[in-house]
């Protein structure tokens, strides 16, 4: 796709941040950029704090207490992906990409942080910038840090771009948009040996193989025709040598369900299918569910409200409404979903390579969208 050769000031923001990906809790350079701009904004409505590699920022409202207070939350972290894009602000650290749009969504976040540090509202806001949602997750200990509690909002809300949609749709539901997760980690440990004598050694290589077809029979023979969950191995790493019989091999996955039971079942069959290879194979497996993600449930009140305000108003926006489905991606922001009411939407971004692909480009034509939407909806909110 082409890009804007002369960019407006938050898709020039989006392309800074695009070329320093960091990974989750390592968001170093990328921390020092958001403050320096925070830093450029009038400051006297403004406070400022930091957690770990995050940034809380509270803009104080203008009416007299008590006020209300509503969370805006953009998560800054990227992928391990070598880029592969066309552009000429192609990430500068090799092997990490935002691949996942989160430099979009801090640009969006500095877009409505300016707009409200330049024309403040009656009620105070919270602005989150939020570390490691690809992992290990830092939406739940921000949530638990002693520096967000007296900036804790009453509502909270938060976007995700999606490449499926044209730029100006905003899809959402009330009730669950996004799945239960967990990280998966299986370490398969036999004896290695000659590759001329397999009778002599176990061989990881044909546990791991079989091992990846056994788990895909949990989705289609346990879980519920009629729910939904997913199983991915996304990498497998095993062996030394084309003629060594492979000592250990490692699978690393997620799964995603629809359920907190779903996900319960899921992992009590996988533990039992891993004993049978255990079984089978005369070896040793060792399983590591990583870090756990809780569903992304949109409160059904605040989401209709907002639904039904940008039904009425969208006309004036520019803006499109599409009531999706649910779909089996996950988001930390579940945690802050779970603790305070509110809801998260797809940003349509319009670009044929899905999120995390080495060549995805969003059409930074959404950014002004979403900072449009979201100045326009805290502003109408604040004045209820
Ligand atoms: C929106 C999105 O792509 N989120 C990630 C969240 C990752 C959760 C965790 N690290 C896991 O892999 O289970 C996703 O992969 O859906």
């Amino acid at each position: 796709m082409t890009v804007n050769p002369s960019p407006g000031r938050f898709v020039k923001v989006r392309r800074e941040l695009h070329q320093i990906p960091e990974l989750g809790f390592q968001e170093f350079k990328t921390q020092a950029y958001l403050l320096d701009y925070i830093a450029s904004l009038p400051q006297e409505r403004l406070e400022v704090r930091t957690w770990r590699t995050g940034i809380f920022v509270n803009v104080k409202g203008t009416s007299p207490a008590p006020r209300r207070r509503f969370g805006y939350r953009a998560d800054i972290d990227a992928l391990p992906i070598q880029e592969d894009t066309g552009y000429d602000f192609q990430s500068t650290h090799p092997g990490l990409m935002h691949a996942c749009g989160h430099d979009l969504h801090m640009s969006i976040g500095l877009g409505v942080l300016t707009h409200f540090a330049e024309h403040p509202i009656g009620d105070d806001l919270t602005f989150i910038f939020q570390p490691a949602e690809e992992g290990p997750g830092g939406a739940l200990p921000m949530l638990q840090s002693e520096e967000f509690q007296d900036l804790r909002p009453d509502e909270i809300f938060a976007l995700h771009i999606a490449p499926e949609y044209p730029v100006g749709t905003i899809a959402v539901k009330p009730g669950i948009l996004f799945a239960n997760t967990s990280e998966l980690f299986i370490d398969l440990i036999g004896k290695g040996g000659h590759a001329a004598f397999p009778h002599n050694a176990n061989d990881m290589v044909i546990a791991a193989c079989q091992l990846v077809g056994q788990l895909q029979t949990i989705i289609s023979r346990n879980v519920n025709p009629l729910d939904s969950a997913v199983i991915t191995i996304g990498k497998i790493d095993g062996g030394t040598k084309q003629n060594i019989i492979a000592e250990r091999a490692r699978l690393e996955g997620t799964i995603r369900t629809l359920s907190a039971g779903t996900m319960d079942l899921v992992k009590s069959r996988l533990e039992a299918v891993v004993s049978g290879i255990e079984t089978s194979f005369g070896c040793r497996a060792e399983i590591d569910y990583g870090s756990n993600y809780r569903q992304v449930y949109n409160e059904e009140r605040v989401t209709g409200e907002f639904m039904a305000w940008l039904r009425e108003t969208q006309g004036s926006h520019g803006v499109t409404l599409h009531e999706c489905t649910e779909a089996m991606t996950g988001e930390d922001f579940g945690y802050f979903l779970e603790a305070i009411p509110g809801f998260m939407f797809w940003l349509g971004v319009n670009t044929p390579y899905g999120l995390h692909h080495a060549k995805l480009e969003p059409d930074e034509g959404a950014i002004d969208v979403a900072i449009g939407v979201m100045t326009r909806y805290l502003t109408w909110r604040s004045e209820q």
